[in-house]
């Protein structure tokens, strides 16, 4: 049911989300069921292409970001029913088979694919490929991926070293190396991965801290042959093995659940139950901070789902505290920070987030929106060279802000603005579909006038 003080306004292409605090107030109420989880969605339709047999995908995500993985997996040659149910059928077409495209691959604005899929690529022998994306895309960095990937014997070109897509890739028999990474990034680890699968002998990827490990997890189920040293943050892998397609069962994503755990535990009077949302480990440094500021958030109906810890997540209202975010918590939480930042400005006291540069190569450079557009609301934010300084209690009024195009940037805007006196605009609000194609509805539902 719309409500008013929630409405879109569409202009050409262009969305505007526009939420206007009833002056009597508001809070939220309600059971939500989230989308699939993203990093899962993209890892089970580029597992399942690669498998033999078919894949069936419960829960996939239907927004823009894994729709781009789907349509690259379909011109190399698997075939991947249309994105519009709730269970989705691959046809693999077996490791080392992908056919060469036609045509440019366009990851549209997906980091996870771009980069995952430039190590299977890397490893296809004798095929070539070009490989792009939007213009956010396009100026992410590149070499991250190349670079490991080049030391394994890969031929890929491209701007500025190749380091910038658009990007070549001639397919070789690579070599399995032994990769220090310097950062903890999921994609890079993943990508390795996925190229160590045909590689001669073994491949090792050891990170500075654990990153998601949903890679792992699901690489092993299809069949393939890995060994993890979780003290050292090592994950090795055997070239060689087969896949064979399997059911995936894709819970709920957590980056998701966060917009509504701040919600709930920022707007007084609010309670919500945020059903079927994935707790996997790696992935829960949102919940132990918002535990640390105080908020209350109880787990419900603990379960494992396909491999998988999943949960019901209900939250109430509180008086949140400021808190320190920084160190090995970061690759934990680095998609919720936006969302944090929130939930610091409604905290008592300064909070300050450290370590988190990546931030500043996301689909925006997340520290500078997110504090140019909280002051522009009010807020006391102060950008570092690697993170924010966030001075909690400041009244938020609502004004025009712009979502640069990045989906956690509208989503956050838009919980603050919950809690903002007038009437706050979001620009290009649009772009909440590339990772949460129902958001604005569930919203709608959630909010009531007190
Ligand atoms: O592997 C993945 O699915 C992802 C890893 C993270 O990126 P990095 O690996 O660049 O940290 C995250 O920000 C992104 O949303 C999804
Ligand atoms: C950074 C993100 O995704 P990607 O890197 O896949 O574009 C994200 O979803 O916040």
């Amino acid at each position: 049911m719309s409500v008013p003080f929630v409405r879109l306004k569409v202009v050409e292409n262009q969305q505007s989300l526009v939420i206007e605090k009833p002056v009597s107030g508001l809070s939220l109420h309600g059971n939500i069921q989230i989308p699939g989880d993203k990093s899962i969605s993209h890892r089970a339709l580029m597992l399942g292409a690669l498998a033999q047999g078919e894949t069936q995908i419960q829960g996939l995500l239907l927004g823009e970001d894994p729709r781009s993985t789907a349509e690259c997996f379909r011109a190399l040659g698997a075939e991947i029913c249309p994105l519009n149910t709730e269970l989705v059928r691959v046809q693999g077409i077996g490791l080392g088979n992908l056919l060469e495209p036609l045509d440019v691959l366009n990851a549209g604005n997906s980091g996870t694919t771009l980069r995952l899929m430039l190590g299977i690529l890397a490893s296809h022998l004798g095929r070539f490929f070009t490989v792009t994306g939007d213009s956010s895309l396009r100026s992410r960095p590149m070499s991250r991926v190349v670079k490991p990937l080049q030391e394994m014997g890969a031929k890929i070109w491209g701007r500025k070293d190749a380091s910038l897509a658009p990007l070549a890739v001639q397919g070789k028999q690579l070599k399995g190396i032994i990769y220090h990474s310097p950062i903890a990034s999921a994609q890079v680890k993943s990508c390795i991965l996925l190229a160590g699968l045909m590689a001669e002998g073994e491949t090792t990827v050891i990170e500075p801290a654990l990153s998601r490990d949903h890679s792992e997890r699901m690489l092993q189920a299809f069949g393939a042959k890995l060994s993890v040293d979780s003290e050292r943050n090592s994950v090795t892998i055997f070239g060689g093995a087969k896949l064979t397609g399997q059911t995936v069962i894709v819970p709920g994503d957590i980056s998701s659940a966060a917009f509504w755990l701040v919600a709930g535990a920022i707007v007084p009077g609010s309670e919500l139950l945020v059903a079927n949302v994935g707790v996997n480990p790696t992935r829960t440094g949102i919940l132990e901070v918002l535990e640390m500021m105080g908020a209350d958030i109880q787990q419900e109906n603990q379960r494992i789902v396909a491999g998988e810890p999943v949960a019901d997540l209900r939250v109430k209202y509180s008086n949140l505290k400021s808190c320190e975010i920084a160190g090995d918590i970061i690759p934990r939480l680095i998609d919720e920070i936006p969302i944090l930042a929130v939930a610091a400005v409604f905290a008592e006291g300064t909070t300050v987030i450290r370590n988190a540069e990546e931030l500043r190569v996301k689909e925006s450079d997340r520290i500078a929106v997110m504090a140019s557009q909280l002051n522009l609301m009010g807020a006391k934010v102060t950008e570092l060279p690697d993170g924010l300084e966030i001075a909690g209690g400041t009244p938020l009024t609502g004004v025009d802000v712009d979502s640069y195009t990045d989906h956690r940037i509208a989503m956050s805007l838009a919980i603050a603005a919950l809690n903002a006196q007038g009437i706050t605009t979001i620009n290009r609000a649009e772009a909440a579909a590339i990772s949460y194609p129902n958001f604005t509805s569930t919203l709608q539902q959630i909010c009531q006038s007190n």
